[in-house]
């Protein structure tokens, strides 16, 4: 089962206006499509980032891994580690600090999905089965609630509108689950003043008694700050997401802060696990195979994070289908997964890559595909208008804060702000 070919297809979608501490997502998101051919024929898939800097390391090792056997991947692993020379960082700067090893499982990441959905379907089983075996049927998601403009600037408005008070926040989260039913519901703060996000938890939390809650400003308050919310918020969130940023500060916040600290900031790969257990950081570790080094790495971090009495759960960039098939395959298999995982699917509101069908939402849970592999097969004909978008948009990387700086000029993305 050696590797014959691989297909790097960098695609671009309709992004809503969501706003987050970094500024404003701009009006295309981008993704990069990988899919890998044996030579006996069999193909599988894979899904990352569609950063310019990201994409030609990504071509450039898919080169590099023709010929390798698809069960190799430890020889895939070094060959990709051989080629990320340097550290590539995200210009939003939402998903932590970047090193060495964060930029090769980046770049690794999509061709070990592909290659296990390969696996999968030369086995005739799904990719949870090669992860360990499911341990639940399907996987429940959250309610990714964002403030946001009604409609990007110049452009009529989205079906969403527009959510930038206490109130649109409610209604938001009404419509999505809705239209999902999802059991759970997460806030992107690190907008406004803290005590208005502070109100928009406790709108959610009358509008939805039963559902957990969390808020998650992306590091964007001080020590004091993340205390002062925590105790506003004592007993009304699951957990607080990255409320300030490092380890040392959000030791020093989660020593006192009355929930758990859940991260996807200052725990973004394997090194910085030995700190941030020493210091009691964290409660809760937001994995992400994208940047964890795809999903056999992921299952080992979530092994390590039990050892050390850490919950697990999931977070989410812009993604499409080929993402979403492989969390749900990943989260069925980690039983220490605690709380529902994050998805910005329905901000893609049905765009996708993906052949429809394998994919839904059943109050508020993803059923695990059944089918051989990730169990999702690719929509050419959607892929091809995907990157004819990708060609035509303009955008070659997300940068969230100069987005936002075009229509407020004094816009500053600096940490702590409040
Ligand atoms: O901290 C997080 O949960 C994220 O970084 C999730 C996404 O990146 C989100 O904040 C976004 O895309 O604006
Ligand atoms: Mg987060």
């Amino acid at each position: 089962m050696n590797i014959r070919e691989i297909t790097v297809t960098p695609v671009a979608f309709r992004d809503p206006p969501l706003l987050n501490a970094a500024g404003v997502h701009e009006p295309w998101a981008l993704r990069t499509i990988v899919e890998v051919v044996t030579d006996e024929g069999l193909s599988g898939l894979g899904e990352t980032y569609g950063d310019l800097a990201h994409l030609e390391k990504v071509r450039t090792a898919a080169k590099a891994l023709i010929g390798l056997d698809v069960h190799a991947q430890n020889e895939i692993y070094s060959r990709v580690a051989a080629l990320v020379g340097d550290v590539v960082s995200d210009l939003h700067g939402l998903t932590g600090a970047a090193t060495k090893e964060k930029s090769v499982d980046r770049v690794y990441s999509p061709f070990e999905v592909a290659c296990l959905d390969i696996r999968g379907k030369a086995l005739g089983r799904p990719v949870s089965d090669l992860l360990g075996g499911a341990v639940r049927e399907a996987v429940p998601y959250s309610a990714y609630l964002f403030y946001k403009w009604a409609g990007h600037p110049g452009e009529a408005d989205d079906r969403f509108g527009a959510a930038l008070d206490p109130e649109g926040i409610v209604a938001q989260a009404r419509l999505l689950i809705e239209e999902y039913g999802f059991r759970s519901i997460k806030l992107k703060g690190g907008v406004f003043e803290p005590s208005q996000e502070v109100d928009a938890i406790l709108a959610l939390r009358e509008a939805f008694p039963s559902h957990p809650l969390r808020l998650d400003p992306n590091a964007v308050w001080s020590v004091e700050t993340s205390l002062e919310v925590a105790r506003a918020l004592e007993g009304t969130l699951e957990y607080l997401e990255d409320p300030t940023a490092g380890i040392e500060d959000m030791a020093a916040v989660a020593a006192r802060a009355p929930m758990p600290l859940a991260t996807n900031m200052c725990v973004v790969t394997f090194e910085h696990l030995p700190p941030a257990i020493r210091q009691g950081a964290i409660g809760v570790l937001l994995s992400d195979h994208h940047y964890w080094g795809g999903l056999e790495r992921s299952v080992q971090l979530a092994r390590l994070c039990e050892t050390f009495g850490i919950s697990l759960s999931m977070h989410s960039n812009s993604h499409l289908g080929i993402s979403l098939a492989a969390m749900t395959h990943l989260a069925a298999a980690v039983p220490n997964v605690a709380t529902a995982c994050d998805t910005h699917t329905p901000w893609q509101d049905g765009q996708d890559v993906v052949a429809p069908g394998a994919l839904r939402f059943v109050d508020g849970a993803v059923p695990v595909p059944k089918g051989p592999g990730l169990g999702v097969e690719l929509d050419r004909d959607a892929l091809a208008v995907m990157h004819e978008q990708y060609l035509t948009c303009g955008f070659t990387a997300r940068d969230d804060t100069s987005y936002m700086r075009r229509f407020n000029p004094s816009f500053t993305n600096t940490r702590p702000r409040w």
